[in-house]
C-alpha cells in the first residue's frame, strides 16, 4: 500500500453525488432546502439527505476507506457507487465512464466485469460447495465449468481455504465464510473491490486476521479497493486514504497520518483522540528544520517512516538523524521529537509545545502540531 494520492487517471471519480430519500427528492439537491436541519427537512418535505454533495477520487490500486458513525451515510454512498441505490444527482465515473448515465445493459456489464463486492452478511449460497460459491460470479458470466473450477481453485489458495473446496458454508466459521465471500469477489478479477463493513460481525481476533488478509491480498493482487467501516482502527490499518463522513457529507479526506496529525475539526479530533500517534504519524510530522550548527554525519532516514519504526534508529544515534528524500535533506529528527510523541500516548496531560519550532506535517496548523505532541 504505497499509493497515497490520486493519480491523474483515477480508477473512480465521484463528483457532486447526492442521495436524498423521500418524495420528489431532486428538488432538494443544491437548494436551501438541503440546508435545513434533518428534522425540519423531514417535517417540511418528508425527505432525508443521506449523501450530500460528495466528491472524491480513488487512484488505481489505492485502498480508499470511507469511515463514519452509524447513520452517517456510508452504506448509502457505497451502494450509490454501483447503483444498487440510485443516486439523486451527481456522477460516478470509472475510467471516465459515468455509471449514473449507464443503461440497464451497460450497468449489468459493469457490475459483472468491473466490480467485486464483499458485504457483512456473506450472501453465500448454502447448498453449494465452497468451490462453487467462489466460482459463482464466473458462472453468471457464462464461464465454462472446467475453467471456473480452475480459477476458483487458484482463488481458494489465495484466500487461505485450500482443502475446503468441498465444504458447505454452514460447515465453516464466520471468518472462513468471509474468506469465501472475499474469494468470490476476487474470482472475477474485478477492477474495483467494494467492501461494506465486511468484518463487523466477526469477533475481534478473527477480524484482525481478516484485516491482515486484506492487506496481504492487496500486496499480492494490487486491486483498487473501496472499504466502508465505522471502525477507525480498521480504517487506519487498511487505508491509503480515509474519507470521514458525517451527516452524509465529507468532513475530511486524507492519509492516515494526515487524519491523525491534522484532524479537520472536533468531530475528527474526537475520533482520533485515542489513536497511538507513534503508530500512525510519519517522521515528516516530527522533523524540524535543519540548523546551521547541525552535524551532518548522523544516520539518514526517509520522511515517510512511521515514528514507532524510526524510534530505535533515532534514539540510538549520537547525532541528530537526517531526514532525506530523493537525495534532498528535508529536516532533522532528535530524540526529543520521538519521545514527545511516545510519551504523549502514555500521558495525556498537556506537554510543553515544541521548543525547537518543529515543522508540522504538510498542511498542519500550529494547533494541530501541538495536538500531535500534546493531546
Ligand atoms: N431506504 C431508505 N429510506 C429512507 N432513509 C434511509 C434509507 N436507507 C438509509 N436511510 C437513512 O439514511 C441515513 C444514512 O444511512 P446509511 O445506512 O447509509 O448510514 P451508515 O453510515 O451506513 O450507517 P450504518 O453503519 O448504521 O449502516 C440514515 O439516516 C438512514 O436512516
Amino acid at each position: 500500500m504505497t499509493l497515497t494520492q490520486s493519480s491523474s487517471h483515477p480508477a473512480l471519480a465521484v463528483d457532486g453525488l447526492w442521495k436524498v430519500f423521500g418524495p420528489r427528492a431532486d428538488r432538494i439537491v443544491g437548494t436551501e432546502l438541503a440546508d435545513l436541519s434533518r428534522d425540519e427537512l423531514r417535517d417540511r418535505t418528508g425527505c432525508l439527505v443521506a449523501v450530500r454533495d460528495v466528491s472524491f477520487e480513488v487512484a488505481t490500486n489505492e485502498v480508499f476507506v470511507v469511515m463514519g458513525l452509524s447513520g452517517s451515510g456510508k452504506s448509502t454512498l457505497v451502494r450509490c457507487l454501483t447503483r444498487l441505490i440510485e443516486p439523486t444527482a451527481g456522477a460516478v465515473r470509472y475510467d471516465g465512464d459515468d455509471i449514473v448515465q449507464a443503461d440497464a445493459r451497460r450497468l449489468r456489464q459493469l457490475r459483472r466485469h468491473r466490480f467485486g463486492m464483499v458485504f457483512q452478511h456473506f450472501g453465500l449460497l448454502p447448498h453449494r460447495r465452497v468451490l462453487d460459491n467462489i466460482g459463482y460470479g464466473l458462472e453468471i458470466r457464462g464461464v465454462r465449468k472446467a475453467e471456473r473450477d480452475r480459477r476458483a481453485g487458484e482463488v481458494l489458495d489465495l484466500v487461505g481455504l485450500s482443502g475446503y473446496a468441498d465444504h458447505y458454508p454452514d460447515q465453516l466459521s464466520g471468518g472462513m465464510q468471509q474468506r469465501v465471500g472475499l474469494g468470490r469477489a476476487l474470482a472475477v478479477d474485478p477492477q474495483i473491490l467494494f467492501f461494506d463493513e465486511p468484518f463487523s460481525a466477526l469477533d475481534p481476533l478473527i477480524r484482525r486476521d481478516m484485516q491482515n488478509e486484506v492487506v496481504r491480498l492487496h500486496h499480492e493482487v494490487g486491486k483498487t479497493m473501496v472499504f466502508i467501516t465505522h471502525d477507525l482502527h480498521e480504517a487506519l490499518r487498511l487505508g491509503d486514504r480515509i474519507l470521514i463522513m458525517r451527516d452524509g457529507a465529507v468532513v475530511q479526506i486524507g492519509r492516515p497520518d494526515e487524519v491523525v496529525g491534522a484532524p479537520a475539526d472536533d468531530y475528527v479530533r474526537d475520533f482520533v483522540a485515542d489513536v497511538p500517534k507513534s503508530h500512525v504519524l510519519t517522521i515528516r510530522w516530527v522533523m524540524r528544520p535543519v540548523r546551521p550548527e547541525d552535524p551532518l554525519d548522523g544516520p539518514e532516514i526517509g520522511p515517510d517512516l512511521i515514528v514507532r519504526d524510526a524510534a530505535r534508529v533515532v534514539l540510538a544515534a549520537t547525532a541528530p538523524v537526517r531526514v532525506v528524500h530523493d537525495g534532498q535533506l528535508l529536516g532533522m529528527v532528535d530524540d526529543d521529537a520521538i519521545l514527545r510523541v511516545i510519551v504523549a500516548e502514555d500521558d495525556r496531560r498537556p506537554a510543553p509545545a515544541p521548543r525547537d519550532g518543529s515543522a508540522p506535517g504538510p498542511g498542519a496548523t500550529t494547533q494541530d502540531a501541538e495536538a500531535v505532541v500534546a493531546p
